[in-house]
């Protein structure tokens, strides 16, 4: 569904009155593949290159060397309505829920807006559209007269993730997207991202620096360090056990002090 063929990138200067020369490479011959069905979990520290793949997989930043292809097609060398239709099926969540939303507009609104540009529904439609999104969310139709300040942290997430999935899409990148909320709304949305997955046989790049998490909801793990794709295969045990030193940092990261508590995943 999803294949990432060598791409490397370096940012461009800020302006130009930038003189710094040319920027070192934030991205080094990157390959990877995402099948349908599958959650690829995109891992690495702060700084590693992972929102910037990110962004180029949702065509947002061409890259400097190589190709993306989503269903079969380059997303860089598209025409205009071929693009179109595969925007349509490529999706994302980003970490701050605030910031993805206008704050002026109803949670339907922000939730019918994929809707107003893909598919041409009546008032009424849309409207039971809407309330069946805001449902398998977790929220109620109710909620949709609401505005972005009148919803916590994690229901605001559930908008963004219900705007997400309101064309059925393929593939949802999903950009840290649990990472500013709490431990107990992490949990809830993991859990409703599997569910949406299984009903919808959706595809995730989940991008974290959380491995727990990671190993919660994908099959598949890439680390990245310093721009260069160091650990790739499935979520188990072998990636915990993998001595590269920035595996081993995210790992380290979320294990207790005392070793009775240290979890196994598997
Ligand atoms: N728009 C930009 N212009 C110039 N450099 C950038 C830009 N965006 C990111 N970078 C640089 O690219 C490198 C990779 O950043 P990126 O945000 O992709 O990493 P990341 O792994 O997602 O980090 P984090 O987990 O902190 O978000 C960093 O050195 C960053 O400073």
């Amino acid at each position: 569904m999803l294949q990432v063929r060598e791409v490397s990138h370096s940012y461009g200067k800020r302006n130009w009155l930038d003189r710094s020369g040319a920027r070192p490479p934030v991205l080094a011959d990157i390959s990877l593949t995402i099948e349908k069905g599958v959650c690829l979990g995109l891992l690495g520290t702060s700084g590693a290159g992972k929102s910037t793949l990110g962004k180029i997989i949702l065509g947002l930043e061409k890259p400097s060397q190589g190709q993306v292809l989503f269903q079969g097609q380059d997303i860089y060398r598209s025409s205009k309505p071929v693009l179109k239709g595969l925007r349509r099926d490529l999706q994302v969540v980003f970490q701050d829920c605030y910031s993805a939303v206008n704050p002026l507009m109803t949670a339907a609104q922000i939730i019918g807006e994929p809707l107003d540009n893909y598919e041409r529904l009546s008032a009424k439609e849309q409207l039971r559209v809407v309330g069946q999104l805001l449902e398998q969310v977790g929220l109620t139709p109710e909620d949709g007269s609401k505005l972005p300040h009148q919803f916590s942290g994690g229901q605001l997430q559930r908008i963004n993730i219900a705007r997400a999935i309101a064309l059925k899409p393929k593939l949802i990148v999903l950009d840290e997207s649990i990472s500013s909320l709490d431990m107990v709304h992490q949990t809830q949305i993991l859990s409703l991202l599997a569910e949406l997955r299984a009903s919808y046989g959706l595809s995730y790049l989940f991008i974290t620096h959380d491995i727990r998490a990671a190993m919660t909801i994908c099959d598949r793990i890439a680390v990245m360090d310093q721009g260069k794709l160091v650990y790739s295969g499935d979520a188990g045990n072998s990636v915990m056990q993998s001595d590269h030193p920035a595996v081993q940092q995210l790992v380290t990261a979320i294990l207790p002090e005392h070793p009775s508590g240290r979890i196994s995943f598997g």
